[in-house]
């Protein structure tokens, strides 16, 4: 829905020559070899694979299952994000897919959010670059003009709270061990505003207040009472959960949808469009303190401690 959103409420359909040229701009496509493993039209099924996700889209019910494969916790890099967005970006230029179910490959983790040694250590030309790709995966996802679901299938803190809350509707896997929100104020970071106001619609003001100061976690069961997720369920059933949801979507007209949905996130989609320089200037200012350094290197050294 970017697209739309960027034309007001004009509902249009792309050839897929301007996929190169439409959201994903931060310009390292031709880095990428996106395989397909069959070809696609309106009616088959077809599947592709990049490094960090994986795709099959059953042309027969217009469902694709996006799966992210970025081992081992699918923290999101530079290149998982390039990835991902080119491939939601395909599926929203392909007209026989209707929605999307963003899921993981791997066990026990949704995504670890943001890949931290892309914020550190680097210089200030990657870290524009990075928070590029970060807003561009965010205006993807927010703006989909398809349906999108999260089947969250394992721990999900920080960007990988933002991407879920990002879709129309979680369903979150019932496993205690399981954790979701966003925990920037943990690291010593802290989230911007589009995070910030992405939360606030989906939980509230005041439990967005209470998260974001203390960087809070939810267990599924607490993630489902403050409305963090729509639905818990057991691992085993979370995909099928999730195809069962987005079949209810899917019978509403796709027009009537995705121009309500519009009405709903588009305010939001300018907000961030119009500043999207400003952020990038304030997340550089940010990371680059050495303070905020000092904080992500205590807390990736606290990480492999807790491993070792
Ligand atoms: C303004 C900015 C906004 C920021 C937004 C963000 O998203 S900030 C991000 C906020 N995200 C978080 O705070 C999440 C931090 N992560 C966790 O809490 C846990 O890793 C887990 C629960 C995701 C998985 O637990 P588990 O026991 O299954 O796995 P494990 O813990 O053993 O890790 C395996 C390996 O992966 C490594 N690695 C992990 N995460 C990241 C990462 N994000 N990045 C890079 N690397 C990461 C970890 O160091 C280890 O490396 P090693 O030693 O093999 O070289």
């Amino acid at each position: 829905m970017a697209a739309v959103l960027r034309r007001g409420f004009r509902l249009v359909s792309f050839g897929s020559s301007q996929l190169l040229c439409g959201g994903c701009k931060h310009g390292r496509t031709s880095s990428l070899s996106i395989c397909s493993t069959s070809s696609r039209n309106s009616s088959s099924s077809s599947s592709s694979s990049s490094s960090h996700v994986k795709v099959d889209l059953d042309g027969s019910t217009g469902i694709a299952v996006v799966k992210f494969q970025s081992s081992p916790v699918n923290s999101m890099s530079l290149d998982f994000l390039t990835e991902l967005c080119i491939s939601l970006e395909k599926l929203e230029l392909d007209r026989s897919c209707r929605g999307v179910i963003l899921t993981s490959a791997l066990p026990k983790i949704f995504s670890a959010g943001l890949d931290i040694t892309e914020m550190y250590g680097k210089n200030p030309e990657h870290y524009a670059e990075f928070w590029k790709s970060v807003q561009e995966i965010w205006l993807k996802v927010y703006g989909y003009s398809k349906i999108a679901i999260a089947a969250i299938n394992g721990s999900s803190p920080a960007g990988g709270c933002l991407v879920s809350m990002a879709c129309d509707y979680r369903i979150m896997a019932d496993d205690p061990r399981y954790r979701i929100g966003l925990n920037e104020a943990q690291l010593g970071i802290v989230a911007p505003f589009w995070f910030k106001d992405t939360m606030v619609n989906t939980v509230g003001f005041r439990t967005t207040e209470l998260s974001l100061q203390f960087g809070l976690m939810y267990s599924p069961s607490d993630a489902l009472k403050i409305g963090l997720v729509d639905q818990v369920v057991p691992e085993e059933n979370v995909l099928s959960t999730a195809t069962e949801t987005i079949t209810k979507w899917l019978a509403i007209p796709d027009h009537a949808r995705e121009i309500s949905k519009s009405m709903m996130r588009k305010p939001m989609v300018d907000r961030l469009l119009a500043s999207r320089e400003s952020d990038i200037k304030n997340f550089v200012n940010f990371i680059t303190k050495d303070s905020i350094q000092k904080s992500l290197g205590f807390y990736m050294n606290s990480l492999k401690q807790r491993k070792a």
